[in-house]
């Protein structure tokens, strides 16, 4: 079981996105956390004992920043897939549809094996724990019992994360596949009842649908997701326009289709609930329809390029006015920290800039890092709780340590390789956290309130 919460004042630095273009920084404030883990009262300035009278705040424990290091909202990770973890950095020149039968399909299968469930599924949500990965959106594999062991693994180590039981019917292996529709159903609704147990309220822990995407299912298992996605009132998840081969073959399998995102809408499974992996190669109709259901959008710079998939547009799409948060899609991403996601997003968008001619395309270090948190939290409809600091959120954050570096010569390996020499201005602090930083620089993190990770040497 986990500890009991003690009411906590986190003083010190603190930065979060504003709005898409904008970070608030209060160069030295107080947070108030109370024993539910939200954020009772924010103070912009750390003079007078203007904290909440009569509370109890006067004995609140008291944890600070050192240094050159802030406090910043938990990321979030809309898009991963957990059994893939094994295979981060392993996909050769593949492209999607050989990649998933030459590395993805052979590993997610071996996932029958409880043990080696337990083992994987240990590691990726310590592992992404420490990259400050507060809430993550995991796909897990068609099996029930690990699946549901993915969720219970989130839960007792603190992890706010939705996981689904992934649904795929035809065009994959034989050694790997859902039976038939009927069975595919049974399985998901088992692992929504487990979820039920563990997290009645889907307090930290939500199961979602999971259609892995258009060809590895019939029209019959699409629609039947779409059916418990409204009778069960939880959310879905799929992937969308990934690679061109893949949507023609879309286009050949569902010939009677308008379009790929018409495919899903068809299927009951366009709405606001529904996070759609990568859209990269969507028509101007689709993006429309899309935005008119208000469906969301992960994009996953990391695997777009590892995958050769393509460069995702972003900017026309935020200018449209669509809902994007990240995802690291491990392992055709290569990484699972959101930070490194955050650099790719950036250098992702210069090549957009590059080659249409539009300057405008170029995502800015504010912007990449509000798609990590405000936006991802929009993404997983959690926008009232998650990605910032505000009064009534839940204390989903991380410490950021950045090592000044002084007038020392060494290096001090374990203080990572961000150099901050003291005349750096809070916009430039972020920039080279962004582009130069790595889990080093995550010294703690909680999410409501809970420590669910920390360095050595972090004495909370
Ligand atoms: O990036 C991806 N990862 C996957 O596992 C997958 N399955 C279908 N389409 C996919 N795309
Ligand atoms: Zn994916």
């Amino acid at each position: 079981m986990a500890q009991p919460l003690e009411k906590t004042i986190y003083i010190g630095p603190f930065v979060h996105c504003e709005s898409l273009a904008e970070l608030d920084v209060c160069p030295n404030g107080m947070i108030g956390v109370n024993e539910e883990g939200k954020i009772a009262f924010i103070l912009r300035s750390i003079k007078g004992r203007r904290f909440p009278n009569g509370e109890g705040w006067e004995e609140a424990k008291i944890v600070r920043i050192q240094d050159h290091g802030f406090f910043f909202p938990g990321f979030i990770d809309t898009h991963i897939h957990a059994p893939q973890y094994p295979n981060a950095g392993v996909f050769g020149k593949s492209t999607l549809l050989d990649w998933l039968n030459t590395y993805t399909y052979p590993m997610e299968s071996s996932f029958s094996n409880l043990e080696q469930a337990a083992r994987i599924y240990n590691r990726v949500v310590a592992r992404t724990l420490s990259h400050g990965t507060t809430t993550a959106c995991y796909y897990a594999t068609v099996h029930v019992p690990a699946t549901n062991l993915l969720a219970d693994i989130c839960q007792s180590r603190g992890q706010r994360a939705f996981v689904g039981r992934v649904c795929m019917n035809r065009m994959s292996p034989d050694y790997y596949r859902d039976e038939s529709v009927e069975s595919a159903v049974r399985d998901t609704k088992a692992c929504i009842e487990h979820v039920k147990q563990i997290d009645p309220l889907f307090d930290l822990v939500t199961p979602i649908i999971t259609p892995r995407f258009a060809p590895s299912c019939t029209p019959e298992a699409l629609s039947a997701m779409g059916r418990l996605h409204h009778e069960e009132q939880v959310p879905a998840q799929t992937h969308i326009s990934e690679n061109k081969a893949e949507c023609e073959l879309v286009a050949k399998t569902f010939p009677s289709h308008k379009s790929y995102a018409h495919v899903y809408d068809s299927a009951g499974l366009l709405t606001p609930r529904m996070i759609l992996a990568h859209a990269i190669h969507l028509s101007p109709e689709e993006r429309t329809l899309i935005k008119n259901r208000d469906a969301k959008i992960s994009h996953c710079p990391a695997s777009n390029t590892a995958l050769t998939s393509g460069t995702a547009p972003v900017r026309d799409m935020l200018n449209e006015g669509l809902t994007i948060g990240l995802g690291t899609d491990v392992s055709g991403g290569y990484t699972s920290s959101i930070l490194s996601e955050t650099r790719e997003a950036l250098f992702v968008s210069r090549h957009v800039a590059y080659n249409t001619g539009k300057d405008e395309a170029k995502l800015s270090v504010e912007e990449a890092l509000y798609l990590a948190t405000r936006g991802g939290a929009k993404v997983v409809g959690l926008e009232n709780r998650i990605g910032g600091f505000e009064v009534g959120m839940d204390w989903d954050a991380q410490m950021v340590g950045l090592a000044g570096v002084g007038d020392t010569i060494g290096i001090d390996q374990s203080a990572g390789p961000v150099e901050i020499f003291g005349q750096e201005s809070w916009e430039e602090k972020m920039a080279k956290w962004v582009y130069t930083g790595d889990d080093r620089n995550t010294t703690a993190v909680w999410v409501k309130g809970r420590l669910v990770h920390s360095r050595e040497g972090f004495k909370p």
